[in-house]
């Protein structure tokens, strides 16, 4: 197999239709090895459609992904899951399982050894060791997400060749500190092991100071894509969010957004907008 070792994702005007509604319009963004991209957007721009079309639990209706070069459909799943693992918002488990469990559902290769020392690196990692044995369902919010975090991480870890983490809201459940750890774990695997990872994430802070780059969706389009000192600006917030903001450059080299109230400015939902529904 020959892999486009640059560009891990790609997507080209992906639109989507669901139950009558336009979800996504033209949608497009692209993703290099070692980039962590954080996907902004206001609450129902379509951030998780886009992450679902690209992990192929959306079926593509329009428009084209591609990973590693190669298009999404016809990827083989069990080679797919080599290079990209894929957290979702919302995990359900139905099954009584221990964490440590949780993490080694994500463990597809390697000894029994090697396994469960993969396992216990990222059960340290994530800083959920104690709760190894103690069942998911009885686990805090935070606690169970970064277990599922771990699992995900789990899929990819001993992979050669391209890996895509596609992340949606991986740290909506965590306090300041846990969001910290994990999104410096996150640049540490874009930097160092070359990871392309596509993290949808609403705290700007937090994407300003750890991505790459941020797109930001409004009404199903991609419609700005730079570095987070030229895309997180006064304006754009008070567009997009119908944020008022002020934006400080720190010395530590990315912009912070200091929130000052709502201005209702804000672009109206897609839906609502095309009066579709
Ligand atoms: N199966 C569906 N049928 C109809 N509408 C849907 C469906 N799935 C999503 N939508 C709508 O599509 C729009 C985009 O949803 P999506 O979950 O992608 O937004 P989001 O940007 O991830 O939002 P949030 O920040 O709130 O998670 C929303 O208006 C949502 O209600």
């Amino acid at each position: 197999m020959v892999f486009d070792v640059g560009r891990v994702l790609q997507i080209d005007d992906v639109s989507l239709s669901l139950g009558g509604k336009t979800i996504l319009s033209q949608a497009s963004l692209s993703l290099q090895r070692g980039e962590l991209l954080a996907l902004l957007g206001p609450n129902g721009a379509g951030k998780s459609s886009l992450l679902k079309v690209a992990s192929g639990d959306l079926a593509l209706q329009n428009g084209r992904v591609h990973v590693a070069g190669k298009r999404l459909q016809v990827w083989r799943r069990p080679e797919l899951a080599r290079h990209r693992a894929v957290m979702p918002q919302r995990v359900e488990v139905n099954f009584p399982f221990t964490a440590r469990e949780i993490v080694a559902l994500g463990c597809c290769r390697g000894s029994p050894e090697e396994r469960n020392e993969l396992i216990e690196h990222l059960l340290r990692r994530l800083e959920v060791s104690a709760l190894a044995d103690r069942l998911i369902s009885t686990l805090s919010g935070g606690e169970q997400q970064r277990v599922q975090l771990a699992r995900v991480l789990a899929q990819l870890w001993h992979s050669s060749g391209p890996r895509l983490l596609l992340l949606d809201e991986c740290t909506s459940a965590l306090d300041p500190a846990q969001q910290q750890l994990v999104f410096g774990l996150l640049r540490e695997l874009a930097s160092d092991q070359g990871y392309a990872i596509l993290a949808v994430v609403h705290d700007l802070n937090l994407a300003a100071a750890y991505a790459d780059r941020l797109v930001v969706m409004s009404r199903g389009q991609t419609r700005i894509d730079g570095s987070p000192g030229d895309v997180l600006t006064p304006a754009m917030l008070e567009r997009v969010y119908g944020l008022r903001a002020r934006v400080e450059q720190l010395p530590e080299g990315y912009p912070m957004v200091v929130p000052l109230g709502t201005s209702g400015a804000s672009f109206a939902p897609m839906a609502a907008a095309m009066g579709a529904g």
